[in-house]
């Protein structure tokens, strides 16, 4: 069979016929998966994984080297495991190729076994798969759970593991007798708390206190504004006010990323203060205030050692901690919540905090979706529900009971449905988006515009005319600012170098600039390409250059923003967070990176950074946990698969105050609100019970 490296009809059509003429043998059907990967269908290592499994085992089946490899291009795409059921009877489905890949595919099917349990039989008879509650473990590299009633996952035998231990320990946490708590106490610290404000008929932040004062386990979820910081902090408050020995609570926060870690303690410093006014002296907040310690990475938290799997803090080595809150949980990817539970001892309270509804990490699972799939139903048993009347004197509305078995992850979780911040719309677009109603986001957008023309807080252009992406990235459009605030703020620096105070007005400049750069944040579904993240940044700098505001060439110039691509714990600085290069005070010192980490201002020198990448445009994977006051959400019609309801979600939700959606050809806005992610995952039935070994 011929081998192309571009994927066209013709090429694929020949795959297809080769496939169809000649008995498909292990060695035909690994040619097949080659040429998918010189095609791009597949990655080279997904092919890898199946040839390794037929040097292995002579034996293998065809069918069991397809699924090797599909289920290690699922893990690439951040599947935790493969349906297998759903591989057979609608490999589509899975795969989501291109209409002109489909008779590739359709070619090969035709040749494969056309009922699952034949894929089963296969699977079960090679040395590689250990069949969950028939085979002993013998550190086999594939792991199969099957059952009568649903569909059967296949793993790589790592994801197996981590979702395993993800579960057993939601499990104990979640089934874990209740915690002894002073009722009444508890009680006269709620009403203190969370007066009563009628707006709502059930005060979901303080259930989701009571609810987590129960337990060693909470999920506290809800849309952008919601108040989980908030709740969050008068949680802490709470813990600390009916702690037996609060002088030596030892609480930590933490997130996946260096940006939302110092967020979340900015934002629980400012609401302790805030809450001092209510308790008065009875309280020592300030003491609370310092018994929270740093801010931490979830990678620095847990002792990450780079380049490896291995963490500092484990089972053997738990983390010195009583209650660790965790930001921007949607992000955690499976093994690293897998690494966070084992290295949490049993007797912390973990406290995740998240939305759900966000894009869920790159790496494989979606851990944060799959605890929170009853969150919007609530599903709380009896025994909730009284016992948050008796603690918090809220009534849980009756829809939002269990109509029978009361699930017990579903009593450690709240969601909290009432957005503070997040009005107008913005929230609008945001509710239709998550609603998955393409229709009515399109209206909310185009009713804004017709409304306020100029002024409109969200607008949307769908003609694929990539200047007037450049033009909105440099002016931006009525109030919502674009670079060109910034480059402003930079320029003032032939003001500020001169002055005999330098040394106390640079580090107001920079803040100044910093700032200026955090106003307007061009967001896009992908790297490549002109409508990407790449062809983005590199317009930008034209621009720029074209202005005259930074160096005509070279790397590094003043002005530069970068994101940290990799951690450096020994510099302090970690994977998403952003700094910008500018001349530093010292003269004849060059160029420095300064990071604004919540109020506290950093520099590195630019030659210690070696994993960087210009900032003016990101992926929204890496927006998560920021907001700006302008965001623009470019979507190229390149991205595929990747465009989906839960990526539209995230950009939207990444705006304070204005929103700007640009697309390269209409109705990518509404295919991508028509696609919601779907993650497969055995978690849910591991908690459920179904898979025990
Ligand atoms: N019950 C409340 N009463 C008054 N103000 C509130 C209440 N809940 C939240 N807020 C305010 O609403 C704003 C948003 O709250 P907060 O930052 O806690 O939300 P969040 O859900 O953590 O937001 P994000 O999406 O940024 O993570 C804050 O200014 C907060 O002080």
């Amino acid at each position: 069979m011929s081998r192309k490296r571009t994927r066209d009809t013709t090429t694929l059509d020949m795959f297809a016929e080769a496939v169809a003429h000649q008995p498909l043998t292990p060695a035909l059907t690994l040619d097949v998966l080659r040429d998918w990967a010189d095609a791009g269908m597949l990655r080279r290592l997904d092919v890898a994984l199946a040839a390794w499994v037929l040097e292995q085992d002579a034996q293998a089946t065809p069918c069991t080297l397809v699924a090797a490899a599909v289920l290690a291009q699922m893990e690439g795409r951040g599947h935790s495991c493969l349906p297998l059921a759903q591989l057979v009877n609608a490999p589509n489905a899975v795969l989501g190729w291109e209409a002109q890949e489909q008779p590739a595919l359709q070619a090969l099917w035709a040749q494969l076994p056309v009922h699952c349990h034949d894929w089963l039989g296969a699977l079960q008879a090679s040395p590689l798969v250990r069949v969950v509650g028939r085979h002993a473990d013998h550190g086999q590299p594939l792991v199969l759970a099957a059952s009568d009633s649903a569909q059967p996952l296949l793993y790589l035998r790592r994801y197996w593991d981590h979702e395993r231990t993800v579960a057993s320990h939601i499990l104990q946490r979640s089934q874990a007798r209740p915690v002894a708590l002073d009722a009444t106490a508890a009680r006269k610290w709620l009403d203190a708390f969370f007066p009563p404000s009628g707006a709502e008929d059930c005060n979901w932040q303080k259930v989701a206190c009571a609810l987590a004062l129960r337990g060693h386990f909470s999920v506290i979820t809800g849309g952008p504004g919601t108040g989980k910081t908030y709740t969050a902090a008068r949680l802490l408050a709470l813990l600390f006010a009916t702690a037996p020995n609060a002088a030596q609570l030892r609480v930590a926060l933490a997130a996946p990323t260096g940006k939302a870690a110092a967020r979340l303690k900015q934002s629980i410093e400012s609401a302790l203060h805030g809450l001092q006014a209510s308790v008065g002296d009875a309280l020592d907040l300030p003491g609370l205030v310092q018994r929270v310690g740093a801010a931490r990475t979830l990678h620095a938290l847990l002792g990450a050692r780079p380049d490896t799997r291995h963490w500092g803090y484990h089972a053997g080595r738990p983390l010195d901690v009583d209650v660790l809150i965790v930001d921007e949980a949607s992000m955690v990817h499976l093994e690293m919540m897998s690494a966070l539970l084992e290295a949490l001892p049993p007797t912390a309270r973990l406290i995740l905090l998240g939305d759900k509804d966000q894009l869920a990490s790159v790496e494989a699972g979606a851990v944060l979706g799959d605890l929170c799939r009853d969150a919007a139903a609530g599903r709380y048993g009896a025994d909730t529900v009284d016992f948050v009347e008796r603690v918090a004197g809220e009534r849980i509305p009756p829809n939002f009971h269990a109509p029978a078995a009361a699930p017990a992850l579903a009593q450690h979780t709240a969601m909290l449905r009432a957005s503070r911040r997040f009005a107008g719309p913005i929230a609008a677009l945001a509710t239709a988006v998550n609603a998955g109603d393409a229709a009515a986001s399109v209206q909310v957008l185009q009713a804004e515009m017709a409304a306020q023309g100029d002024a409109a807080r969200i607008a949307m252009r769908e003609d694929g005319r990539l200047p007037f992406v450049h033009a909105l990235a440099w002016l931006g459009r009525g109030d919502a600012p674009g670079y060109s605030a910034y480059a402003q703020a930079l320029q003032r620096w032939a003001q500020v170098q001169p002055r005999s105070d330098l040394a106390a007005a640079h580090p107001l400049w920079v803040r100044e600039v910093l700032q200026a750069f955090d106003r307007f944040r061009l967001l896009c579904a992908v790297r490549e390409g002109a409508w990407g993240v790449a062809g983005l940044n590199q317009a930008v700098v034209a621009t720029l250059r074209a202005q005259g505001v930074i160096a005509a060439e070279g790397e590094w110039y003043a002005g530069r923003p970068v994101m940290v691509q990799r951690n450096d714990a020994a510099l302090g600085v970690f994977n998403g967070d952003i700094g910008m290069a500018l001349p530093s005070a010292a003269p004849g010192h060059g160029l420095r990176v300064y990071f604004l980490q919540g109020e506290e201002l950093r520099s590195v020198s630019v030659a210690r950074l070696a994993h960087v990448e210009t900032a003016f445009a990101m992926t929204v994977h890496k927006s998560q946990g920021s907001e700006f006051e302008h965001t623009a959400l470019v979507l190229s019609a390149q991205a595929g698969g990747v465009l989906g309801r839960e990526l539209v979600y995230t950009g939207i939700t990444r705006a304070r105050q204005h929103f700007t959606l640009m697309a390269e050809r209409p109705g990518l806005l509404a295919a991508a609100i028509a696609s919601p992610t779907r993650r497969s995952s055995g978690l849910l039935r591991f908690l459920e019970g179904e898979f025990n070994s």
